[in-house]
């Protein structure tokens, strides 16, 4: 079994605190020339269209309608920023890649917003690439690690919906999906396993994200 991070009583309160605040929605982004300027430290939430980014941000702010979620691919569809007083980070979601469905120009816009974004983000501190449970890493999951790798942006997995699949399945998950990090240069080699739904993880999530350095 991969370890999971490991936090003290304290990390984890410090991370509860974080918060455990009224975090709202900031502004939303269509175009990389609306990007609010470069200032403060800033996580993004990336990986692949329905893996549950929206999701995830609802469950670490407790706020079940704070980021738009949708049972269809594609709910969000431009950079969307959160943030609460005193919690000294911005929270990004992001469009997801890879949605066949959409209209080709569509996708290509999200596609190129949010890769232009990932690759030149001067504050961006730490991506957190979210890795459906069910599927394991997909090959345009791999595209974006290169993506990050040769930009020299930090970048942590965290498995989604791990509620959807058995704990022996998940261990398997998490020793296949170390073993493709270990190899990327930019990957942080620890992987946290969650689910929005059950509340799983959420509390190392928000402890890895308060502890970032
Ligand atoms: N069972 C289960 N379902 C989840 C979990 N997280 C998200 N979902 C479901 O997955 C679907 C997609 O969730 P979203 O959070 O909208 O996914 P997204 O990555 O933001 O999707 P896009 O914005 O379209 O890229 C929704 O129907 C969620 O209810 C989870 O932990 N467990
Ligand atoms: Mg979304």
């Amino acid at each position: 079994m991969t370890d999971l991070p490991e936090f003290t009583d304290e990390q984890l309160e410090a991370g509860r605190l974080m918060f455990n605040r009224p975090w709202t929605f900031q502004t939303s982004v269509a175009d990389m020339r609306q990007l609010p300027a470069s200032r403060g430290t800033e996580i993004a939430f990336a990986g692949r269209s329905n893996v549950g980014k929206s999701s995830l941000i609802n469950a670490l702010t407790g706020r079940k309608g704070l980021a738009r979620t949708s049972n269809t691919p594609g709910r969000t569809q431009m950079l969307n920023f959160f943030g609460a007083d005193g919690a000294g980070v911005t929270v990004v979601d992001m469009p997801g890649y890879g949605y066949a469905q959409a209209p080709k120009d569509m996708v290509d816009a999200w596609t190129k917003l949010v890769f232009s974004y990932l690759r030149g983000r001067p504050n961006l501190r730490r991506v957190f690439l979210l890795i459906d449970s069910r599927h394991g890493i997909k090959d345009n999951d791999l595209e974006t690690m290169q993506l990050l790798d040769k930009a020299a942006v930090v970048y942590q997995v965290v498995l989604t919906k791990a509620d959807k699949i058995k704990p022996g399945q998940l261990a398997t998950l998490m020793t296949a999906t170390a073993g493709i990090l270990r190899k990327r240069p930019a990957a942080h080699p620890v992987l946290i396993p969650t689910s929005s739904e059950k509340g799983l993880g959420i509390d190392l999530l928000r402890a890895e994200i308060c502890a970032l350095p």
